[in-house]
């Protein structure tokens, strides 16, 4: 049986609120992390990806639970991981070799051995030459090469990498990508296992030999599974565009039961699975979903979601926002990873302006609760205007604050576009919209 590294045993993350209520961000997972297999953790933006990833290098303590390391807490065994961020995160003020060194002078290593090890890793990484330069006078993708230098010097067992490819043009992003794959193939680095944080489908299945999903609200595992396709894997092959679909609509059914869903010991769903009161409104801008909605009409009103975004050179991550958006406004509907358009749907694409606009006041104050709150409040009060504040502290019983905000972003984007009602920023209060008023007036003329 294969050696466990890290195990990570009911692990949770919660913050706490001002109020009685917590934020639940990472429900009690459970999740090991073995010897000779490289993991990828994908899930959509705000499941928890980086939470749970930094609880499994020590770096953050959960909230309740435990990591072990070869089976001793984490917080009292010597830990050998490292980390590569997205941004890189460079000293600016040091020269390459000087950031390469960084980590093993922070380790007290002696200078001569220190640089020694500081250039075999440079040369190993394609970096030879470069060990005087600064970060400002590189590339991102060479920036991001001396954050794997730094990385690897302390020849850590477990590399966790976090989007480290996503800041880097998409040439760049392939080819360390599969440098990085044939360092650890070949067993150039002694690294036992490597953990990367994605939100990109294709880059799990070229490099993963495990895939683990999650789903948000709270973060959960809703599927780890092993990728047996053999290396090099290539992107055409019927298997391996099989199991970017299949990913794909494990992804786009967020509400499909989840094969693996943590429970509390009673057999209940985990603490924090509040039953919402609100839906997530998806951060999408009207004028998206109508793009999304043109195209696919376009494309006789259904297509994969997949080659939508393809079409559209659309990370996934950013279309999946405005497909749950026009799925929840009832203009398309979306099974196994194809995503049709409704009649009300096709008429908002075919339609001008005025006509879109009326459409979506319909379908949004139909289908969003906030946003029919939001009507309604100004409607009832005599000033015609309620504060953004009333909103929020309803909401944030059920978001974070971060979260919160946005959702009150997006209300408002959508509001103002359907002309429900219109903000006033200064005072923060949601106030008529011109429409409303013009409305409001006339039958006021017409009464006297
Ligand atoms: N200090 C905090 N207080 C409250 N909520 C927090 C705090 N820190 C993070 N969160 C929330 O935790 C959730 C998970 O964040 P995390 O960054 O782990 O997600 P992610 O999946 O990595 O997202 P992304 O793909 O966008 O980077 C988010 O909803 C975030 O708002």
């Amino acid at each position: 049986m294969p050696s466990q590294i890290i195990r990570a045993e009911r692990v949770e993350k919660y913050y706490a609120q001002p109020s009685e209520n917590r934020i639940q961000v990472i429900s009690p997972t459970d999740l090991a992390i073995e010897a000779g297999e490289i993991v990828a953790l994908l899930g959509p933006s705000g499941s928890g990806k980086s939470t749970l990833m930094r609880m499994l290098t020590g770096l953050s303590v959960p909230s309740a639970g435990e990591v072990y390391w070869h089976e001793k807490p984490i917080a009292t065994a010597e830990v050998n991981v490292s980390i590569v961020f997205q941004s890189f995160a460079l000293f600016p003020w040091l020269t390459v070799l000087e950031n390469v060194e960084a980590p093993l002078k922070a380790r007290g290593m002696e200078a001569g051995e220190r640089r020694k090890r500081s250039m075999k890793i440079l040369d190993t990484v394609g970096l030879d030459g470069f060990q005087a330069a600064y970060p400002k006078e590189l590339s991102g993708g060479m920036r991001q090469r001396v954050g794997f230098a730094r990385a690897l010097v302390v020849e850590p067992e477990v590399l966790f990498m976090d989007e480290p490819f996503s800041a880097l043009d998409v040439l760049t992003a392939e080819n360390l990508r599969s440098e990085l794959l044939e360092l650890w193939q070949k067993k150039t680095i002694p690294t036992q296992s490597i953990f990367i944080v994605t939100h990109n489908i294709e880059e799990a299945v070229l490099l993963a030999d495990r895939i683990i999903v999650l789903g948000r609200n709270p973060g959960h595992i809703r599927t780890d599974f092993k990728v047996t396709l053999s290396h090099p894997r290539d992107r055409k092959t019927a298997a391996f565009t099989q199991l970017v679909d299949y990913i794909y609509k494990v992804l786009t059914q967020p509400d499909a039961k989840p094969p693996a869903l943590p429970t509390t010991p009673s057999g209940k769903a985990a603490s924090g699975s509040r039953t919402p009161h609100y839906q997530m409104l998806p951060h999408a801008r009207p004028g998206g979903i109508a793009g999304l909605l043109e195209l696919l009409l376009d494309h006789n009103g259904k297509d994969d979601i997949y080659r939508l975004a393809d079409d559209l050179a659309f990370e996934i991550d950013d279309l999946l926002p405005i497909v749950d958006a026009a799925q929840l406004l009832g203009f398309l509907t979306v099974t196994e990873g194809d995503a049709a358009i409704t009649a009300t749907g096709a008429e908002y694409a075919n339609s001008e302006i005025l006509r879109q606009k009326e459409l979506f006041r319909t379908a949004a104050v139909e289908h969003v609760l906030l946003l029919r709150q939001i009507v309604r409040a100004i409607e009832a009060k005599s000033d015609r205007t309620v504060s953004e504040e009333f909103f929020h502290d309803m909401l944030d019983e059920q978001f974070s604050e971060e979260e919160t905000i946005r959702q009150l972003e997006t209300a408002i984007n959508w509001g103002r576009y359907a002309e429900l009602f219109d903000f006033d920023a200064s005072r923060r209060r949601f106030i008529r919209s011109a429409k409303m008023r013009a409305e409001e007036d006339e039958a006021f003329q017409e009464a006297e």
